[in-house]
């Protein structure tokens, strides 16, 4: 395909996604129906449609149109490259550009139409982040780096940075902690290679490494993940002391991979159904990494900046509280509750914790930790709640 025809077949998919299609399931029919379409193509697709997600706004506003094709237009007058070079409709590109098309467009009016996000978020955004507001709307319209953690109880970060490289695969280490790894070259490959088969790597967000970094657990500790979802933070605290480690998630078929994960990492973890908690508690540990916004993690996953609702938000508010009062109640005397969202709005974070305080007396906060995309990961929160 010509970068031309991409940029076609991307318009195209776009607008399903703008109809309500998910992405992910758009581009996979696309590619089943396109055997033409070699992997070079299939990825060049892939980035233009998740980059015109992320700066959905900016590049309607640029391109004249909230139309597929109105972004792919604006997508080129970002970069300064003139969509008549593009827009030619020669071979299997797209149809030449229109004189409305050519007229039409303008630079982005408001600070939430710049940093790409809903007009009605931009004041959670600017109440979490105050002046920092701008620059993490900023990171979110640009790809995520890919970062990988080290299960450091089965090998050292620069043995393992070591043996990807001799499959062709760089790192350099990663930010926040000292698990981390980022991939800077050959992310594709990863999960095809030997260390990945024998548990010496996940793939995880540095920030959500560091968060269950910041997690205080010990050998014998007896810790409940009830939030477990794919494992990857059970994963991540097993890896980092002798645990008596239980994972639950109200969708269990969510942890279906998570023995396959657990055993080739080298640890044990005990699924439990909702009905065998109060028989397994108290815990050590609680982690509650609730269902949440997401907002942390939008260059990630875009579409979520604007599917969120704000009737979906007041669902996942009411959510998160209901969490952490049941998941409270698991606690032992003395023991600990972690609460965490990828989530950057105080609503999901600190005015949860505040109204969990004053709804549960006898808790005190330890310890609470908030990232941002500018620390180099996804946003996260965390909060340790220790029962008094
Ligand atoms: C943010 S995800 C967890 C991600 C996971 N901890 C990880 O690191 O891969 C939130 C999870 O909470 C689960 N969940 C939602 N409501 C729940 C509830 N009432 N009790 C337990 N789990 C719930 C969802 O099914 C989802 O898997």
């Amino acid at each position: 395909m010509t970068p031309a025809a991409r940029i076609a077949t991307a318009a195209e998919l776009l607008d399903e996604v703008l109809e309500g299609a998910a992405a992910e399931k758009v581009l996979t029919s696309w590619a089943r129906r396109s055997r033409f379409a070699g992997s070079k193509d299939r990825a060049a697709v892939r980035d233009h449609v998740f980059d015109a997600l992320r700066c959905l706004r900016s590049f309607a506003a640029l391109g004249g149109a909230m139309t597929g094709r109105g972004l792919m237009i604006g997508m080129a007058r970002s970069t300064e490259t003139d969509p008549e070079t593009i827009f030619t409709g020669e071979g299997h590109g797209a149809a030449a550009l229109s004189d409305a098309e050519r007229a039409a467009g303008q630079p982005p009016v408001s600070d939430a139409e710049a940093g790409d996000m809903p007009e009605w978020l931009w004041p959670h955004l600017t109440r979490a982040l105050a002046d920092e507001a701008a620059a993490v709307a900023e990171v979110l319209r640009h790809r995520a780096p890919v970062y990988i953690r080290v299960n450091t109880s089965l090998i050292s970060a620069d043995a393992l940075a070591r043996e990807l490289a001799a499959e062709g695969i760089l790192t350099t280490p990663g930010p926040l902690v000292a698990t981390a790894l980022e991939v800077t070259e050959g992310a594709r490959r990863l999960a095809s290679t030997i260390a990945f088969g024998e548990g010496r790597f996940e793939m995880q967000d540095a920030a959500s490494q560091a968060i269950c970094a910041a997690i205080p657990v010990q050998d014998g500790h007896s810790v409940l993940d009830y939030c477990a979802g794919g494992g990857g933070k059970t994963l991540a605290l097993g890896a980092r002391a002798t645990l008596h480690l239980t994972a639950h998630d109200v969708a269990p078929e969510r942890m279906r991979d998570l023995p396959v994960r657990a055993r080739r990492a080298g640890i044990d973890v005990h699924l439990a159904e909702r009905g065998e908690l109060a028989g397994l508690a108290p815990f050590d540990v609680v982690l509650c990494d609730v269902p949440c916004s997401g907002s942390g993690a939008w260059r990630r996953a875009p579409e979520g900046k604007w599917r969120l609702t704000e009737d979906r938000l007041e669902q996942l508010l009411g959510i998160q509280a209901q969490i952490l009062d049941e998941a409270a109640s698991l606690v032992a005397a003395g023991g600990l509750l972690a609460y965490a969202t990828c989530s950057l709005f105080e609503a999901e974070n600190g005015d949860q914790i505040a109204a969990f305080l004053a709804r549960n007396p006898g808790w005190q906060v330890e310890t609470t930790r908030r990232l941002t995309p500018l620390d180099g990961g996804d946003g996260f929160f965390l909060a340790c709640l220790r029962r008094i």
